[in-house]
């Protein structure tokens, strides 16, 4: 089957990180996820994290780190998570498609119903978290 890259912002600000519910009308509806996209042809990771954050969160962001990619198997599909650190440098953010968005510290992320593919990522943020925060 073919692997779906999918890119991933992990936006950090003053010591949590911002995370966002799918809604209804996305695939795992409910779910907590760091927003991002689907890489287009020819589309290098970044750029598509920088396009898919403008277009879901109508924010800017510049990327600052890079985490581990994580290839995860749904029932229909295979993709591969690439994660990015970023920061929030600037805009308002006004949801284009998610249903709600928080700041989370440490503590409180694992108490979220995330799609299972981010929980690898989940766990290398919290062991990095003092030098990424
Ligand atoms: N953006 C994002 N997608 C994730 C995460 N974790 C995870 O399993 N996914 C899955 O990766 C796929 C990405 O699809 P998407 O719907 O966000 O991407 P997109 O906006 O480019 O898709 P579309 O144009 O087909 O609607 C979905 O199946 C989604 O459920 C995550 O943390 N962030």
């Amino acid at each position: 089957m073919k692997i779906i890259p999918v890119t991933c912002a992990i936006i950090l600000q003053d010591g949590k990180v911002l995370l966002a519910q799918r809604s209804e009308s996305m695939d795992l509806p409910g779910k907590w996820e760091f927003p991002g996209g689907k890489l287009e042809e020819g589309e290098d990771p970044e750029s598509c994290l920088i396009r898919e954050i403008k277009e879901e969160l109508a924010i800017d962001i510049r990327v600052t780190a890079t985490l581990t990619p994580v290839e995860f198997d749904y029932p229909t599909k295979t993709i591969r998570l690439l994660p990015f650190v970023a920061q929030w440098i600037g805009g308002e953010i006004d949801l284009a498609e998610h249903a709600q968005y928080g700041w989370y510290d440490q503590n409180q992320l694992f108490s979220l119903d995330l799609a299972p593919a981010d929980l690898p990522i989940l766990h290398e943020l919290t062991e990095k978290w003092i030098n990424l925060v």
